[in-house]
């Protein structure tokens, strides 16, 4: 028989199909394990492909050959159970020689060290892993660190809690609720526990002693909730109401989410609520209230607390034990480098596979007779993954990397005023602030800058900001410093502090406070670090700024603005570039592009870099950055890709393109612009490039905008007069198109996907990721095959708002227009933040 041509009689395949569900996927795949062991074999086809192994229905194909000795072991041996075993089924007829394994005891671990799925060992430790998963999770929801004030300027004196032991949290609160809603659900509890207790009377043979209505049931004196947190506040006027209160809510549950009452444990904030007040007195704006200020809430027992607790000076240890700010901002901090990154290479790959799973099934999904693209089959020879992963690279500098910090003002676990890090959410109660000290990717410099703040903090004479109440003056502090690219030295740092609102505070206190600070600073710096501060940045933030872009223009050659790892990002950039194919006549699309580092970087080794950025003062940067380097070849456009991605191709390459056709990339660049897009299915038709593009040089009023070349200053209006002029900045002088993207988080919008894809000239793509799943499901829709027919999208449906993302762009994928996929053909890690779990990677993909 020949191998193509299809068995007679039923083949029993070791590996029979068995649905296995996605990571959070909708649908499910055919197991890919175990790869072909030999030539003849493809384990996932139910169709043998050698004629020897043509059986008939009930046995299994024999193989005579003996079972391979220790040292010819091939790394798959034995890593799958045999479906003999699997079904309890008779023995297997290979007996030894069989290469799956026959019990849990034969199975081998597979090469990236993961274990056969059906398997008891990998379902033990899925379990394991999801009860770790589960305990963290809800490890981390316990964890209330509420250490600011929650009293509402409404509330008055009578709400504040006598003691502190009547303070309770309430956990697991739906997060729409206000401080009405939880008032209205205790007193419902309160009334359904007293008809329940009359109830109780009428029916009960037994008598309840003298229990009375009010003695049953939730009743406080105060409750308080903020719309967006998971808990709220309650405070009770004796011990025996707290205690009924809390028999009442023991096993109640809102949604399905339980209810849990946590401790509130009072801090003392005496000294720094006594500083605030005098500011109260002298402006009338603030009334704090130092009974009940700053409370910080744990599920500590008393008993736990030793006499600096007690006092509330000092926090128990087991909450700061389960969180720290080390903890929390650098998770990975406790294993040595080369472990991180060899933690972060596996967890990548685990991605990455997804791609594959998910192309074949967007494949599977679509159409009949479309032959699985090669970079699919030659997946199983590298271990599931869609490319090669050619490893990570390290950051240059593992400690205090960061060049820009942000530092919160709040109060620490222990009550102390402090600029740090918080330990977590404000939505789940915490708001405790702790020195950036013990964080390994802190610079000593910007922590020297955290804890000179703080310190003038003490005695200034303005608060800070309460998030519970949204009051203060004193929020943020940011620190960023300056490096030479190529230098690790600081050579030049500025800092900027934000107040959020100096509505209501005396404009003299004011300017007296700001005055105090930047003396206090120079001093600090100039004693401590002998260091010049260039630059220092008040903010206001007001509805006019929102939002002030910090520019450092200090740095020779291209600083890297954005990038918080400059070090790691020149060598993540730098890879970029190689990949990229790049030269003279090469058009550059620096897409998502900041600040521009990419495409100025990369600006003498092509022909033209444009550069698309929606947000303007990056790209007021850009310009200025372009300038200074005295970069001549670069455009940049201010707008949303998705508004211009699909005009811009089409103008700049000049090309006619017909989405349902498979265009023919020699063409590009000859012929007269024509429509690009249409037949479009699956996304909505307002948020088409070619209805919604701004880029329209006759339209003034756009959103978008373009600056030519050092001709703007920052933050004015750009001119709209970025189109290309036919003919001189046509595809004929580029060979050559590349796009570099580099989109945040959440990957590039579909409609630049699109674009992107079914243009015919652009042949080569390099993906930068700062989130790798999010790379996944776009290359989902870059590289899967085009259907022979196109699917209409259905606009009623509403099924994607439960869809994964790569559920999404499976979805996507098979409305896609007709057009050569990419295939990925190599991708590589980038380590820019040491100490944490993210990591960038880069891929190349190509068709
Ligand atoms: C990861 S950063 C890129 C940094 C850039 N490579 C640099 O050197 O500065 C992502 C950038 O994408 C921009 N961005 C986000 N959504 C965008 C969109 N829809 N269109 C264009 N730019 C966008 C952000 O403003 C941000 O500057």
């Amino acid at each position: 028989m020949a191998a193509s041509e299809p068995l007679t009689t039923q083949t029993l395949d070791p590996q029979p199909s068995i649905p296995l569900p996605l990571d959070g996927d909708d649908s499910t795949i055919q197991p890919s394990y175990p790869p072909p062991l030999d030539s003849n074999h493809d384990a996932s086809n139910s169709q043998s492909t050698s004629t020897d192994d043509a059986v008939s229905v009930g046995e299994k194909r024999k193989r005579d050959d003996p079972p391979p000795s220790d040292s010819s072991l091939h790394p798959l041996w034995k890593t799958s159970l045999c479906s003999y075993f699997r079904r309890n089924s008779a023995s297997c007829s290979h007996g030894d020689a069989c290469r799956y394994a026959h019990s849990e005891e034969e199975l081998r671990p597979r090469p990236d060290n993961t274990w056969d799925p059906t398997s008891e060992r990998a379902k033990k430790a899925l379990r394991s892993q999801e009860n770790e998963e589960n305990a963290e999770r809800e490890g981390r929801e316990e964890d209330i660190m509420m250490t600011e004030e929650v009293v509402n300027d409404e509330d008055n004196d009578n709400d504040s809690c006598s003691e502190p032991g009547l303070s309770k949290c309430l956990v697991h609160l739906p997060r729409k609720w206000n401080s009405e809603n939880l008032r209205k659900f205790l007193a419902e509890q309160a009334s359904r526990a007293f008809s329940a207790f009359i109830l109780l009377r009428i029916f009960s043979s037994f008598h309840l002693h003298s229990l009375g209505s009010t003695e049953r049931g939730v009743h406080f004196k105060s409750a308080k909730k903020k719309k967006g947190m998971s808990v709220g506040f309650v405070c009770f006027e004796n011990a025996a109401e707290l205690k009924t209160a809390e028999e009442e809510l023991k096993g109640k549950s809102i949604g399905n989410k339980n209810l849990k009452v946590a401790d509130v444990i009072s801090r003392s904030f005496e000294k720094n609520i006594r500083s605030a007040a005098v500011l109260d007195q002298q402006t009338g704006e603030t009334a704090l209230d130092g009974e009940n200020a700053g409370v910080s809430i744990d599920g500590i027992e008393d008993g736990e607390m030793n006499e600096g607790d007690k006092n509330g000076s000092k926090v128990d240890g087991s909450v700061s034990r389960a969180r720290s700010a080390r903890s929390v901002v650098t998770s990975l901090a406790h294993m040595c480098y080369s472990d991180q990154l060899e933690h972060k290479k596996k967890s990548l790959m685990q991605i990455l596979k997804k791609l594959v799973r998910n192309t074949r099934n967007a494949r599977k999904a679509c159409p009949n007779g479309v032959s699985l693209p090669e970079w699919i089959l030659k997946s199983r020879e590298i271990g599931g993954l869609p490319c090669e992963l050619e490893g990570i690279i390290g950051s240059p500098l593992v400690n205090g990397y960061r060049n820009k910090c942000e530092f919160s003002t709040g109060y620490s676990l222990q009550g102390k005023l402090t600029v740090g890090f918080m330990l977590g959410n404000f939505r789940e109660g915490v708001t405790a602030v702790e020195e950036p000290v013990e964080c390994p990717n802190v610079s000593i410099i910007a922590c020297k800058y955290a804890s000179i703040f703080q310190e003038f903090l003490q005695q200034s004479k303005l608060p800070i900001w309460n998030r519970f109440k949204n009051t203060g003056f004193w929020r943020q502090l940011t620190v960023r410093e300056g490096r030479t690219p190529g230098n690790v030295d600081v050579d030049d740092s500025n800092a900027s502090i934000s107040e959020v609102s100096s509505g209501g505070f005396d404009d003299a206190v004011v300017t007296g406070e700001f005055k105090k600070l930047a003396k206090h600073l120079l001093k600090e710096l100039q004693l401590i670090l002998h260091l010049c501060l260039s630059q220092l940045w008040l903010y206001r933030i007001t509805k006019e700024y929102p939002m002030l872009h910090q520019l450092m223009l200090h740095c020779a050659n291209c600083p890297f603005l954005n990038q918080v790892n400059t070090l790691a990002a020149e060598k993540l950039y730098s890879l970029a570039g190689d990949w990229a194919g790049l030269g003279p006549d090469t058009l550059l699309f620096d897409v998502c592009c900041g600040t521009g580092t990419i495409g100025l970087t990369l600006a003498n080794r092509v022909g033209m870099v444009i550069g698309i950025e929606m947000n303007v003062s990056a790209v007021s940067d850009a310009y200025r950055n372009a300038e200074l380097n005295g970069i001549k070849n670069c455009k940049f456009i201010c707008s949303k890709a998705e508004d211009v991605m699909g005009s811009l191709l089409k103008e700049y390459l000049n090309v006619p393109q017909k989405s349902d056709d498979i265009s023919d990339p020699s063409e590009c660049g000859d012929k007269n612009n024509s429509s690009a897009g249409g037949g479009d299915t699956s996304i909505n038709k307002t948020q088409d490039p070619e209805e919604n593009s701004s880029h329209d040089p006759a339209n003034g009023k756009s959103t978008s905008g373009c600056l030519e070349n050092g001709e703007q200053e920052a933050g004015s209006q750009f001119q709209n007069n970025c189109s290309s002029e036919s003919g001189n900045t046509s595809f004929q002088q580029f060979k050559n198109v590349v796009a570099i993207v580099d989109p945040p988080r959440m990957g590039l919008h579909p409609i630049v996907i699109k674009a992107l894809r079914i243009h015919p000239c652009l042949r080569r793509l390099v993906y930068i990721s700062c989130n790798p799943e999010s790379l996944v499901a776009n290359a989902i829709e870059l590289c899967t095959p085009s259907p022979e027919k196109i699917e209409k999208g259905n606009k009623n449906n509403r099924g994607w708002r439960n869809m994964s993302n790569t559920g999404l762009a499976r979805h996507r994928a098979k409305s896609m227009p007709i057009s050569e996929p990419f295939r990925p053909v190599k991708a590589m890690a980038v380590d820019l933040f040491p100490h944490t779990v993210h990591c960038e990677m880069v891929m190349l993909l190509e068709r």
